[in-house]
């Protein structure tokens, strides 16, 4: 929708259904309220992408291999919009684009970005990371709008790990809060969480300023104090022994069983991880989870 302020945008979904109604009430059903501009052109048939210089991936993590490895994409550019770790083989999604469509300049566009709020035209800051400095400066011109502003970055493990591990420090967040233990535990949760973040970060070759801006830092922010994150409102239910609908993609749930694996692998401490992903797999209670992080022996910090 920002994009389109700028010249013809194709949008493609696989449901034709979905794609039938939003041509006929240029409505978005996930996101109420917006209305396509007359530029975005709606399709089901993802052959009329073929031709786009610039294509932008904006389909859940957990989804992205699969997809590419049925359908390998032959633009020169393609732009991961989704946020997490791979749970089959542990990678990041530039990786699996590497993989599946190798004549491809693989990029990410993450940070602190509701969509409905860049929809809405609010301002928006996020980071372009790409590893070829020329392809990723030609992208930040070409996708930053007057409302979205990108930061470009060529530290794409950086971006990718901020973006994917703040969803799992968000879930504890939100569980902090369900569960009723107060805005200080979520703060303690939030800075222990980014050390952890960091951890990870730094043995996968990332950058410490990277992690520190807006794709890192920037998205924990947002995601761990906003009601409107998923992963957010997911970790409250679970602290509040709520229900949750299923069918809300809420990446940090499968983030956390694959960060918490590449730690365990790498003799990584990190607790906080570990236990998201243990509640999320039913491996133990949210009073257990706090009393086990409390217990852990005092250390520096
Ligand atoms: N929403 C937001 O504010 C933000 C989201 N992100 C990231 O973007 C990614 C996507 O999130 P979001 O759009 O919110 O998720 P949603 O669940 O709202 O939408 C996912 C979209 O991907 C489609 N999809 C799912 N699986 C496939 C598949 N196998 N093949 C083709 N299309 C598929 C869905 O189609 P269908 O309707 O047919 O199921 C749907 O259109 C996530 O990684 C998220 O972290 C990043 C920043 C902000
Ligand atoms: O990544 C996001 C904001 O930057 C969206 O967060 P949720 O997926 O938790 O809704």
């Amino acid at each position: 929708v920002t994009l389109a302020q700028q010249g013809p945008v194709t949008l493609w979904a696989r449901d034709g259904a979905a794609v039938e109604t939003m041509r006929a009430t240029r409505q978005i059903p996930r996101l109420p309220g917006v209305t396509l501009p007359e530029t975005v052109r709606v399709t089901a048939d993802l052959a009329e992408t073929d031709t786009a210089g610039v294509v932008l991936l904006a389909l859940p993590m957990q989804a992205l291999g699969a997809f590419l490895a049925d359908h390998p994409r032959p633009n020169p550019a393609l732009v991961a919009c989704c946020k997490g770790i791979d749970l089959a083989t542990g990678r990041g999604p530039s990786a699996l684009i590497a993989e599946t469509c190798p004549n491809a300049q693989p990029a990410v566009l993450t940070g602190p970005s509701f969509a409905a709020d860049i929809a809405r035209g609010l301002p928006t800051a996020l980071t372009l990371a790409c590893a070829d400095a020329g392809t990723g400066a030609a992208l930040q011109l070409a996708l930053s709008t007057p409302t979205l502003r990108l930061y470009r970055s060529t530290d794409v493990t950086g971006a990718e790990l901020g973006g994917a591990l703040k969803n799992v420090i968000a879930i504890a967040a939100g569980v902090t809060m369900g569960a009723g233990l107060g805005d200080s535990a979520r703060a303690a949760l939030m800075t222990r969480g980014f050390a952890e973040m960091n951890r990870l970060a730094a043995a996968m070759g990332a950058r410490p300023e990277t992690l520190a801006g807006l794709s890192g830092l920037g998205d924990l922010v947002l995601t761990c104090t906003s009601a409107q994150s998923r992963n957010y409102r997911y970790g409250h239910a679970l602290g509040a022994g709520e229900t949750f609908d299923p069918r809300t993609t809420v990446e940090g749930a499968a983030t956390a069983g694959a960060a918490a694996a590449i730690a365990a692998a790498r003799g990584l401490e990190m607790p906080v991880t570990e236990m998201v992903a243990a509640l999320v797999a039913r491996r133990i209670g949210v009073e257990d989870a706090m009393a086990a992080l409390l217990a852990r022996p005092l250390k520096e910090e």
